[in-house]
């Protein structure tokens, strides 16, 4: 039976069945606990809701993750987007989904502000890393029964979630968190919701959506082209796509679709999987967000750019990065695909190796220990190859296969001119900072047409191609991956005044907290940009 349990017309029913159909223990969940109950050891990231810090329960010893829930506006009180987490987390219970345990609270001192609120944080068992920062270690090589064995794992996660109805709305490697035994959970609830369309069948990839949702979610990096054409009656596919960008992000060590604004991340989706035609993607045509699209036509690089991972990875790669919503295969086929059951085999997770902690913070430290690596000898890497380097495999499409996954079996036939540069001198593609959205442009992706009033319709909203929808935070010192979303558009039922307000104060805190004190720094750092930048337009142009 589904979490969310439909009635026959296929709409949710009330929170009290979807408690009831839930299956998970009483006891998995304590409650209320003090923030006395555990003893904190250090911060792991920055989201936007807040710090996510390490800590040890006193009661159990367990380590565990606290996510401190930030209350942007306080006269708002609780944020909802904070609440669909908390209330979505408390009822999934899967061994790939990260599992809420506890909720604790931090009362104010007595002596303070009598009118300051107490601060909630969210208990969760504590994972020793993210995909984003494991991959972000040079010292990390994943080999390819270890990618098989956690993509399996991302799609139990993800099969469970559809078939109880939820559409997860942010899959990146970020909210995949790993720990030490092998066990890959998926995180960050914060954009789920309750999806209200079939559940998706075997061999019937997603289907049709019956209903329509906001088409700011996502992740840009991550977001598929029919939400980067307002498709508004989206399905589950959404959640695949995003599956297929981290198949290929965990293939290359790097974000394979780094886009630099909406209308770029179409481009380089269009390099890669091929314009849109009425047979590859029927009905693009009439999704508002095409209307002013005139693609230069292209077959798609896929295959190339992904040869040496394989026929059966780009197959699979294939099926995932449909430009087809409709066709582009579920979790259940996706899991059935050849390509896990052909040597090398999945890993069992209990064999995987173990590695030192890798989260978001730890990035600044790999980012670091990275510069201090000697520099490469001008003009070549002589005594660096694959087998000498620590890192330093290398692929012609100028992506850097730096895991040297698979044991040092990838690349096989790379030697582009990118191969002369050694892998720890590449970056994993940090793109320059994009602008803010232009001015009049709704925080839920829809351009005010004079009337100020959101579109209407089936299709949604169509938006200016060249505008960014997302504004990615950065490091203060160093840029950092553009895979963080505004949390602004979590919520769809926030009126639009009130989320136009806490964009602005957040592009606005985003802003002056980017720049650093030091003028020489800065300009260093615009520099590396720049410079970041004219590699990643040449990378595509390619
Ligand atoms: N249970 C956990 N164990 C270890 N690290 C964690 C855990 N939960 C979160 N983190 C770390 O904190 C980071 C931010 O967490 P999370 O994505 O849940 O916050 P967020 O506010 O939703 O972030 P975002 O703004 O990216 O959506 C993660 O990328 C991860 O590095």
């Amino acid at each position: 039976m589904s979490i969310l349990e439909s009635n026959e017309a296929g709409a949710a029913t009330s929170p009290r069945s979807f408690a009831i159909a839930h299956q998970r223990p009483r006891n998995s969940f304590v409650g209320c606990s003090r923030i006395t109950d555990y003893e904190v050891l250090g911060k792991l990231g920055e989201g936007t809701f807040g710090e996510v810090h390490r800590a040890r329960s006193k009661k159990t010893g367990a380590l565990v993750a606290l996510k401190k829930i930030i209350m942007h506006n306080e006269k708002d009180g609780f944020p909802i987007t904070a609440l669909r987490e908390i209330k979505l987390l408390k009822l999934l219970s899967h061994n790939n989904i990260l599992r809420l345990e506890d909720m604790a609270v931090e009362h104010p001192a007595r002596s303070t502000d009598k009118r300051k609120k107490p601060i909630m944080y969210m208990v969760t068992p504590y994972m020793d890393h993210d995909l984003s920062g494991l991959l972000d270690n040079p010292s990390v090589h994943f080999t390819e029964p270890q990618i098989k064995c956690y993509m399996l794992q991302l799609l139990e996660g993800l099969r469970y979630l559809h078939e109880n109805k939820i559409l997860h709305r942010d899959m990146k490697a970020a909210n995949l968190l790993i720990n030490n035994k092998g066990i890959l959970q998926i995180a960050d609830f914060g954009l789920a919701r309750h999806y209200e369309g079939e559940v998706p069948k075997a061999g019937r990839g997603g289907g049709d959506g019956r209903r329509d949702y906001t088409s700011l979610v996502v992740t840009r990096w991550y977001r598929p082209p029919e939400l980067l054409m307002h498709l508004k009656r989206y399905t589950t596919a959404i959640d695949m796509w995003g599956v297929g960008c981290v198949f290929g992000e965990m293939l290359v060590g790097k974000p394979i679709l780094a886009g630099e604004s909406d209308g770029h991340q179409l481009e380089i989706i269009f390099d890669l999987c091929g314009t849109p035609t009425d047979e590859n993607m029927p009905g693009w045509r009439s999704l508002p967000g095409a209307e002013a699209l005139q693609p230069r036509p292209r077959q798609g690089n896929l295959s190339q750019r992904f040869r040496e991972y394989g026929s059966g990875a780009v197959s699979l790669l294939r099926e995932l990065l449909k430009l087809d919503w409709r066709g582009r295969v579920n979790a259940i086929d996706a899991l059935q695909h050849p390509y896990f059951r052909t040597a090398p085999f999945p890993a069992k997770p209990h064999d995987l190796p173990s590695f030192e902690e890798s989260h978001e913070l730890d990035r600044r430290k790999f980012h670091d220990r990275r510069a201090a690596l000697p520099p490469a000898p001008k003009g070549g890497t002589v005594g660096r190859g694959p087998q000498d380097g620590p890192n330093a495999s290398f692929s012609s499409d100028g992506f850097s296969s730096r895991n040297g996954a698979n044991g040092g079996r990838y690349p096989r036939n790379s030697r582009g001119p990118e191969e002369r540069v050694p892998a720890w001198h590449r970056d994993r593609g940090l793109p320059p900072r994009p602008p803010p959205p232009a001015e009049g442009d709704h925080p839920d992706g829809y351009r005010d047409r004079g009337g100020g009033r959101p579109p209407r319709g089936g299709g949604g909203g169509g938006g200016r191609q060249d505008v960014d929808t997302y504004i990615p935070s950065y490091d203060r010192d160093a840029p950092r991956r553009d895979d963080r979303r505004r949390r602004d558009d979590r919520d769809d039922r926030r009126h639009d005044w009130d989320r136009r307000r806490e964009f602005d104060d957040r592009a606005r805190n985003s802003r002056t907290r980017s720049r650093s004190r030091s003028p020489v720094r800065d300009r260093d750092r615009d520099r590396d940009r720049d410079r970041d930048r004219d590699r990643e337009r040449d990378l595509y142009r390619r």
